[in-house]
């Protein structure tokens, strides 16, 4: 007997965003802030997740308005960069992932870290003014904090910093929180991923559903 499943998919979403918005506790988010945590939560197919997503005051806004203005995108990992939906993109904005350049090997064995945190480094022609999307990994946001105590170097318009795992996810986020250098957003502990980070950008991208 063949089974018997929703096939629509605007129906799916409409369903999702229904039961997130009945069993999640959102009250404390502003109305910018909602759609965001509702897109993270159906991302993550958990809505216990909620207590753990953490807005700094006018990330939202602050987020939107770059994102309008044309603010390229800076993706840690290639899951983050291809998950982006780019017709809900407001501006045609870039959309850049630097992990697999040339150059990236050697620039981590020179510094003497991840090839993701090496990365970043080819972030500063593009930094000024962008919006930024780490949800793979943890040395990467550190990386980014470590760039950012230099009061030369470029400032985004603001940091989503959801990266996930065992190994320094919860303490970058923490320290990303802690040190406030832009307007962010986390989700806190050791929870995180591509799919939520890319959540949140589509979000915040597109009309709230
Ligand atoms: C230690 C690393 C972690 N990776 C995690 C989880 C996932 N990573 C996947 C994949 C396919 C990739 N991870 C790399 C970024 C790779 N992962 C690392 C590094 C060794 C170090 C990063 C760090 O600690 O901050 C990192 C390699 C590097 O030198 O930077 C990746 C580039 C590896 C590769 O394929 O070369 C690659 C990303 C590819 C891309 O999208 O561009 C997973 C899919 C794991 C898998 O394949 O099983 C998964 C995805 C999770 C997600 O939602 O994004 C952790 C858990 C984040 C972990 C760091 C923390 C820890 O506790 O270990």
């Amino acid at each position: 007997m063949p089974h018997s499943y929703e096939t629509d998919g605007a129906s799916i979403y409409r369903a999702s965003f229904a039961t997130i918005r009945a069993e999640a506790d959102l009250a404390r988010f502003t109305p910018e802030e909602e759609p965001v945590a509702v897109r993270m939560i159906h991302a993550s197919g958990m809505v216990e997740l909620a207590p753990r997503i953490r807005f700094a005051p006018g990330f939202a806004i602050h987020a939107r308005e770059a994102l309008m203005r044309g603010a390229p995108i800076l993706c840690d990992a290639r899951m983050v960069s291809e998950g982006i939906t780019r017709a809900r993109l407001p501006a045609s904005n870039a959309v850049i992932c630097t992990l697999r350049g040339p150059e990236v090997p050697g620039l981590a064995t020179e510094l003497g870290t991840t090839r993701s945190a090496a990365a970043l480094e080819l972030w500063r022609p593009y930094l000024q003014g962008a919006v930024v999307a780490i949800g793979n990994a943890p040395t990467a946001l550190f990386h980014l904090l470590n760039m950012l105590e230099d009061p030369a170097c470029p400032r985004p318009a603001a940091i989503i910093g959801c990266p996930v795992g065992f190994i320094g996810a919860a303490e970058s986020k923490a320290a990303l929180a802690a040190d406030n250098p832009v307007p962010w957003c986390i989700v806190s502990g050791r929870p995180g991923g591509s799919a939520m980070t890319v959540a949140a950008i589509n979000a915040l991208a597109g009309p709230a559903e």
